[in-house]
């Protein structure tokens, strides 16, 4: 009898435990991603048990990074001078094809993520040239960005991402909104469509992370779908009055925290 791979091993052990619905294990529980502008807001993302701490500058869109001293000073705070127990990993947004690969040299190699925006990649082979041209530090990992309103981005699907994901032997794709409109995730990807994303991407042993303006009862509904995700992204909906420029709310974090942290429904 032929011996299975330890990669082969996951891919059968994530298929039996899957629900039929669920491109997640039932009773496993999503990490929490937070976007946050500078070291005061990471503070109250952690004090509400954030996973991730994802430093970018909200008020110039989608993806936009912040000043990389901001990065350095957070190495400095949760990576270095972080008590033991601290289990926090840090992400970075690099903007979109502009500013990605300039920025991604001066990611700190304590950071565990970057990602980059697909926006005016309208082929495969423009969106592949893009991961290509980051230079990261080693240690820290591209995590490739798929828009849900791709048209408007002037991108490709989420779906044909997801296969160039699965094609290029990554591991990790994050589906987020380019224009922060008021319009979400939903509104554009049918929970039909996540589902089957989710799916795909837990099939191949691709972490997948759903973000774009959701709100708390929005992500509820969809994990009462059966869609569940490896992380939550969000921004909007944790800030005071739900407005994505203003400040990180901490019992609206708590609320995500406990709501993502929960076993499926
Ligand atoms: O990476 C996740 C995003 O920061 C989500 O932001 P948003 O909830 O404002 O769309």
């Amino acid at each position: 009898m032929e011996s299975t791979s330890p990669r082969q091993r996951l891919v059968l052990a994530r298929t039996e435990a899957r629900s039929t619905c669920s491109g997640k294990a039932s009773g496993s529980v999503s990490k929490l991603l937070v976007s946050v502008r500078d070291l005061g807001e990471a503070r109250v993302a952690v004090s509400g048990g954030v996973d991730i701490l994802d430093f970018k500058e909200p008020s110039r869109g989608a993806l936009a990074a912040c000043d990389p001293c901001v990065w350095k000073s957070a190495v400095s705070e949760f990576v270095d001078g972080a008590p033991a127990d601290c289990t926090v990993r840090l992400s970075a947004a690099l903007g979109e094809s502009d500013t990605g690969a300039d920025l991604s040299s001066l990611v700190p190699p304590e950071f565990s993520f970057a990602k980059v925006g697909p926006s005016g990649c309208s082929t495969a082979k423009k969106l592949m040239e893009l991961w290509e041209s980051v230079r990261l530090p080693q240690s820290v990992e591209l995590v490739p960005v798929a828009y849900a309103d791709h048209l408007v981005a002037d991108t490709i699907s989420v779906e044909r991402v997801l296969d160039i994901v699965i094609e290029s032997g990554r591991h990790r794709l994050l589906i987020d909104t380019f224009g922060k409109d008021g319009r979400t995730l939903t509104d554009h990807l049918s929970i039909d469509r996540l589902r089957a994303l989710a799916n795909m991407a837990s099939e191949h042993s691709v972490w997948i992370a759903l973000a774009g303006s959701l709100r708390l009862p929005e992500m509820r509904s969809l994990m009462s779908e059966g869609v569940r995700p490896d992380c939550w992204g969000v921004r909007g909906d944790v800030c005071d009055q739900r407005e994505r420029t203003g400040r990180i709310n901490l019992h609206k974090v708590t609320a995500w925290r406990k709501a993502t942290g929960s076993p499926a429904i």
